[in-house]
């Protein structure tokens, strides 16, 4: 059903019995996180061909996402058509990328609108991505958060971002945050577990830096930073701080993990920034569909605009380009 990180022969994270010796006590010093992340990124610029490589495995990584509160059906058919062809025909030729199937990581929707991206999407390869477990402050009763998933998995989604309660890593409550995380991936059978963070809410890197462990420990496929909600979505500091876990539970497992910065991510600038980050920290095997996600509503927009740019030498006017 979902597409396994790095092919078939790489088996799915099983998860692991709770091991609090592995985050506990880890304190992460905020300005050495900040310096790295403004080293990772500042300067470093990629031109012409190299650019253009970047941003299309920037698009084959993003999640294309609406998480509206007046979402239609209708506009997620849309959302789906732009799924399917995410460039401007003249890109495409211009980069002789019509044999490429050139796609979007996935399709991000509410439960509700599943069944409308499922019948949208059918034949594209691309998989639906739900939020779910109340989504996205996630203080609703755990078995009603269960069952959430268990109707988004039911409608056809494939992948499933489900958010943490942030009050269990306020208080410390390790065993609470695992027992939870390792119910919802039961509950999502062979779809694909995102844990959302929310880690504009969780106040140190330490409880960052604790809560991706415990979420990976728990099974989670991928750990991702914010709904897009919070006041403070995807920073670089806060990344820095999650790919370095995910690193840890490497080393100590053997399993790689994916990451999903999402919230607040518009620019194209963004997409390559953090694509950095993860070559620096991580290594390149990490920048593929299947480990590496890019939660945004509105970043597609921008990397098309430059591969025009890149392609014809001018930037096209908003209006001759579908937003996304
Ligand atoms: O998971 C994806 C995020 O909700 C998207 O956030 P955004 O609307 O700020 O791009």
């Amino acid at each position: 059903m979902s597409r396994r990180p790095l092919g078939a022969n790489e088996p799915r994270n099983p998860g692991m019995a709770l091991e609090e010796a592995w985050f506990t006590g880890r304190a992460i010093n905020r300005p050495a996180a900040e310096r790295r992340a403004a080293r990772l990124t500042s300067g470093r610029s990629v031109k012409k061909e190299h650019q253009a490589a970047w941003l299309l495995n920037a698009l084959r990584c993003i999640d294309l996402t609406t998480l509206a509160g007046d979402d239609t059906g209708a506009r997620v058919k849309r959302l789906c058509a732009r799924a399917r062809q995410p460039l401007d025909p003249v890109i495409v030729t211009a980069l002789g990328l019509e044999e490429a199937q050139i796609r979007v990581g996935a399709v991000c929707v509410y439960p509700t609108m599943v069944r409308h991206a499922v019948a949208a999407l059918q034949g594209s390869g691309i998989p639906v991505a739900s939020v779910a477990t109340g989504f996205p402050a996630g203080l609703m009763p755990l078995p009603l958060r269960l069952e959430e998933i268990r109707y988004a998995v039911g409608e056809g989604a494939e992948e499933i971002d489900i958010v943490i309660t942030r009050e269990h890593v306020l208080t410390g409550n390790w065993q609470a945050l695992y027992d939870e995380v390792a119910a919802m991936r039961a509950a999502c059978g062979a779809a694909q577990l995102k844990a959302i963070l929310a880690t504009g809410d969780l106040q140190t890197l330490g409880n960052v830096y604790a809560a991706s462990m415990v979420a990976m420990q728990a099974g989670a496929d991928f750990i991702k930073t914010s709904t897009g909600k919070e006041a403070v979505n995807a920073t670089l500091p806060v990344g820095l701080t999650m790919v370095r876990a995910l690193r840890d539970y490497h080393d100590l497992t053997g399993h790689r993990i994916g990451f999903k910065p999402a919230g607040g991510m518009k620019s194209a600038k963004d997409a390559l920034n953090w694509q950095f980050l993860l070559r620096e920290e991580l290594g390149l095997a990490w920048l593929d569909p299947g480990l590496f996600r890019l939660g945004a509503s509105s970043m597609l927009g921008d990397i098309e605009r430059q591969l025009m740019h890149h392609v014809t030498g001018a930037y096209a006017s908003a209006e001759k380009l579908a937003l996304a």
